[in-house]
């Protein structure tokens, strides 16, 4: 166990106080891939309220085409972020002073951190989601540490493994797969129940190799926020 991981799991174990509901789980995803999962990261009963975050994002300036809502924050004069078409305003820290609080925390909770970017979604309701993908940007880098912190209703975040590259769309041969059956492969999935003040690590080919989502859920009536901290390169 590295340095980081040790911080944040001596954290939650400082935060449990129901006999172990709140214990920090470590997901070796293989070939240097790793999870860490922190339940109860934020030690607040209501973070939200504690982080002034619910009334500091009545004002907030989202972007709302997706099946979501979502906002951009970064440090000053880092290069622009694109993805899925859409190139973000971005706002700074100043603007969402609550946001700089939980940046803080997250650092002191993982020494050697220094994130200077957040992606923030807002899932209005069960009906908000994000589709499969990995935030596999070239401007974090080959290995880029990602932290996810969960505030409102929880919601499920998967990870599947992509599909070996070796052997997409042909056979051990290298050739088109001809009319035999189709091989049906069962990918590896992770779930993780991503409750009010939790934090999900992402960290090492973690982008390269797997895919992650946060499906539709029809029982999920309240809102959900997500903050992603990551580090674009500079
Ligand atoms: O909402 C979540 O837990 C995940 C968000 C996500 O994957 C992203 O912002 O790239
Ligand atoms: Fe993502």
């Amino acid at each position: 166990m590295n340095l980081a991981f040790r911080a944040a799991s001596e954290a939650a174990e400082h935060q449990q106080s129901d006999g172990g509901k709140g214990r920090t789980v470590v997901v070796d995803l293989g070939n240097e891939s790793q999870v860490v999962h922190v339940p109860r990261f934020l030690p607040f009963e209501d973070s939200w309220n504690a982080y002034g975050l619910k009334a500091s994002l009545q004002t907030l300036h989202v972007y709302t085409s997706q099946p979501r809502d979502t906002c951009y924050v970064a440090s000053a004069g880092l290069p622009g972020v694109a993805y899925s078409g859409y190139k973000p305003h971005a706002y700074s820290w100043d603007d969402y002073p609550p946001l700089k609080d939980i940046l803080d925390a997250v650092h002191k909770a993982l020494p050697g951190s220094s994130f200077n970017s957040l992606l923030l979604n807002r899932y209005k309701g069960g009906n908000d989601c994000v589709g499969w993908h990995s935030d596999d940007e070239k401007l974090y880098g080959p290995t880029p540490e990602i932290a996810s912190v969960s505030f409102g209703c929880d919601r499920e975040f998967l990870l599947k493994k992509k599909p070996s590259k070796k052997f997409q769309g042909k056979n051990r041969e290298g050739e088109r797969p001809s009319k035999r059956p189709k091989m049906i492969e069962h990918p590896d999935q992770h779930s993780f129940m991503l409750k009010h003040g939790s934090l999900l690590l992402m960290r090492g080919y973690t982008q390269r190799d797997w895919f992650h989502s946060v499906p539709k859920r029809a029982k999920a009536e309240a809102v959900r926020i997500n903050l992603t901290f990551r580090r674009v390169l500079e």
